[in-house]
This record gives C-alpha cells, sequence and structure tokens, in this order.
C-alpha cells in the first residue's frame, strides 16, 4: 500500500478541513489546497462522486501532490434528495445562512415525520492528477430537519440537521463528538481501512 505523508485537501472548505485532519490523525498530513490556487474548480459533474474525483483531480495538478477531495451535501427525502450535490449553490452561492433559511421555507409546515434526511460524503483520492484508479468511499448519516436553528459548532447545514441518537442538532454536538458520527466519519474510516491506517 503507497504510503500518504502528505496530501492536498482538494477543498476551499475550512470545516473540512478542520474535520478531516482530526480523524486522520498525526499520521498524514493534510495542506489545503488554499496554499496553491484561490481559483475553485466548477462542480460540474451530476453525482457526488463524480464531483469528487474532479476535485480531486485539480488539486494533484496543481499541487504536484496525491489529492484527497471531500464532495458532500443535504439529502432531503421530502425534497426528492435535493439539494443534494447542489448544497453548497442552493440559495445560488449566498452562502450557509442563506442556504439555511432557504431550506426552512421549504419545509415550512411540514410535519416532524415528514421531515427526514441525510447527509452523504464521498472520498475521493487520487495519487496524481491522471489516476485511473481513484479510490472512493462513501458516508451516510441520517437525520432530520429541525424548524429552526440550533448549535454553534460544525458549519453548513449544522445547526438544522436533528440527530437522532444524540437528540441535539449537530450543531449542539462538540466537534469530536460530529467526528465520531457523521457521514465524513463513516466515509474516512473506510478510507483509513483502505489506505492501512485503521
Ligand atoms: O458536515 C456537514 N455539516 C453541515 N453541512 C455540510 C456538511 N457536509 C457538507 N455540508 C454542506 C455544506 C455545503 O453546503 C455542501 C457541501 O458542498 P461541497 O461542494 O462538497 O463543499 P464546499 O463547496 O463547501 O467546499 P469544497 O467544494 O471546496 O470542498 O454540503
Ligand atoms: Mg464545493
Amino acid at each position: 500500500m503507497m504510503n500518504f505523508q502528505q496530501l492536498v485537501l482538494a477543498s476551499h472548505n475550512a470545516g473540512k478541513l478542520k474535520e478531516l485532519q482530526a480523524m486522520l490523525g498525526d499520521s498524514v498530513q493534510l495542506r489545503s489546497i488554499g496554499e496553491f490556487s484561490q481559483v475553485e474548480p466548477e462542480e460540474t459533474g451530476l453525482s457526488f462522486v463524480e464531483n469528487a474525483i474532479l476535485k480531486a483531480r485539480n488539486a494533484a495538478r496543481i499541487s504536484g501532490l496525491p489529492a484527497l477531495a471531500d464532495d458532500s451535501g443535504l439529502a432531503v427525502d421530502f425534497l426528492g434528495g435535493a439539494p443534494g450535490i447542489y448544497s453548497a449553490r442552493y440559495a445560488d452561492g449566498k452562502g450557509d445562512a442563506a442556504n439555511n433559511a432557504k431550506l426552512l421555507e421549504a419545509l415550512k409546515d411540514l410535519p416532524p415525520e415528514q421531515r427526514g434526511a441525510q447527509f452523504v460524503c464521498v472520498l475521493a483520492l487520487v495519487r496524481h492528477a491522471d489516476d485511473p484508479l481513484p479510490i472512493l468511499c462513501e458516508g451516510l448519516w441520517h437525520g432530520s430537519i429541525l424548524f429552526e436553528a440550533s448549535g454553534e459548532h460544525g458549519f453548513g447545514y449544522d445547526p438544522l440537521f436533528w440527530v437522532p441518537e444524540r437528540n441535539c442538532s449537530s450543531a449542539d454536538l462538540a466537534p469530536a463528538d460530529k467526528n465520531l458520527l457523521s457521514h465524513r466519519a463513516r466515509a474516512m474510516a473506510l478510507l483509513r481501512q483502505r489506505l492501512g491506517l485503521a
């Protein structure tokens, strides 16, 4: 198995970097693609897998390092899985607060039992930009959408995501607890096994 001491993380999201580095531990150093470029690639894929591979290849090309990408999002049952791969762009690029406000509005008056949702995470690791065999790992986290925001931790949709196994929102969870339960944690556990780190 290849030894990845340094990986570039193909993400401009500081929340992801923090969570993924905490999950990986000291044996692998994640360097942000922001050290190399501020230009974000257009996420043109139709699936989490395609977008994760696209971001990983782009980062490997720019940095010359093996690259890890995370493509993730929130799939809401009542919305047929939306916003899904478009989660970051749900409110047309206006950011997390606008995304959360739009989601609350879309589910206004919907009863609790119809508010099911899951977070999805796909991790893609490429050894180099043209790697013909990216390593792919996915994780899901089932929960539901609250009626109002709760909690100060995390990022993105965390304040609206109810975690049934803990009776709180994912933004109420301590970061270390979110990192044991989340979609990203599940995908990373699989990746660690694949890399022989588990
Ligand atoms: O644990 C999470 N807790 C809350 N929200 C989350 C989480 N995981 C993904 N999300 C949301 C944030 C964003 O609306 C979308 C990811 O979009 P996604 O394109 O993968 O990431 P991004 O644009 O923020 O950074 P980048 O593409 O540079 O990695 O799903
Ligand atoms: Mg993105």
